[in-house]
């Protein structure tokens, strides 16, 4: 099977991006092909595969499986890529425009310097902030702000929050010290998230400056989490860690994002989206 894919990534944060404008695939080759593409040594490399797709419910829609084939339900940096990938190629004709996700249909606009867009900024609209929600078990109350959270005999404070999808966010002293791989595989695995969960560890910098490492759900360790810094700077917030109404700088591994959790009640997230490359996956199914 021959499929022409683009490369784009969001700080880091890398897709193989598959037009089904141009071209139409059985459902069920999604998350295999997620799984093969994202291999670095037998596939492309990356952390997963985004399919854009026309939509009934906005100007474009975008789908999203992790390198191990499971489908989440929104990605901030696979948003801006897909912002710029259906500007660039007169999808749609205007710089604003709206996306369909499986989470909800968010706004974006694209901002282009001498015919070429380097930034996307994406209205994520209202996080999710009710445990049954987000979801996560548990009955102490019916968010999860600062909750005492035991894991391999760990006694840690999450703050749960979901933009569509589950982020557990735990504030560390110094980033360099996050548990990051002891702790990340446990924790997006644990029984206390029936949908599983994305893993962040945050160091606040200032009251608009963040430090950020993450463990994706099923993806693992990846450069950058449009989502997790959006849900990071949430549960900022509501530590009183970070002001409301400013943009808050994100310090991720592949670089900074801007993410603004407005006086309306939406988040706002600002950063690059960039283009690796376009070609043909020879796929042997
Ligand atoms: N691993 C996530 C999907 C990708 C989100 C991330 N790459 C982003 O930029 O938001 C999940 O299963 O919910």
């Amino acid at each position: 099977m021959e499929i022409t894919y683009i490369k784009m990534h969001g700080l880091g944060n890398s897709y193989i991006f598959v037009d089904l404008f141009q071209s139409n695939f059985d459902e069920s080759i999604f998350a295999p092909l997620a799984k093969s593409v994202s291999d670095v040594n037998t596939g492309i490399g990356s952390d997963g595969l985004i399919l854009i797709h026309p939509s009934d419910k906005a100007d474009v829609g975008m789908r999203i499986f992790n390198k191990d084939g499971s489908e989440g339900r929104n990605c901030g940096n696979g948003l801006r890529c897909v912002a710029k990938y259906a500007y660039q190629n007169r999808i749609v004709a205007n710089k604003a425009f709206t996306i369909e996700t499986k989470a909800n249909n968010v706004q974006a606009h694209v901002h282009e310097v001498n015919n070429y867009v380097d930034e996307v900024t994406i209205d994520m609209g209202e996080p999710i902030l009710t445990r049954n929600n987000i979801p996560m078990k548990g009955t102490s109350s019916d968010t999860v702000v600062n909750e005492p959270f035991t894991i391999d005999d760990k006694s840690m404070n999450i703050t749960a929050v979901s933009m569509g999808n589950p982020h557990a966010i735990f504030f560390v002293e110094k980033i360099e010290d996050a548990p990051l791989y002891e702790l990340g595989p446990r924790i997006t695995k644990d029984d206390r998230f029936p949908e599983g969960v994305n893993v962040e560890f945050v160091e606040v910098v200032s009251d608009t400056e963040l430090n950020f490492r993450v463990w994706e759900r099923g993806s693992g360790v990846t450069q950058a989490c449009g989502t997790g810094a959006c849900a990071s700077v949430v549960a900022a917030v509501l530590n009183g860690h970070v002001l409301r109404d400013k943009e808050i700088c994100v310090h991720l591994s592949g670089g900074d994002l801007y993410v603004k959790w407005a006086n309306d009640g939406h988040v706002w997230m600002r950063g690059r989206a960039d283009t690796t490359s376009t070609g043909m996956y020879y796929w042997n199914r």
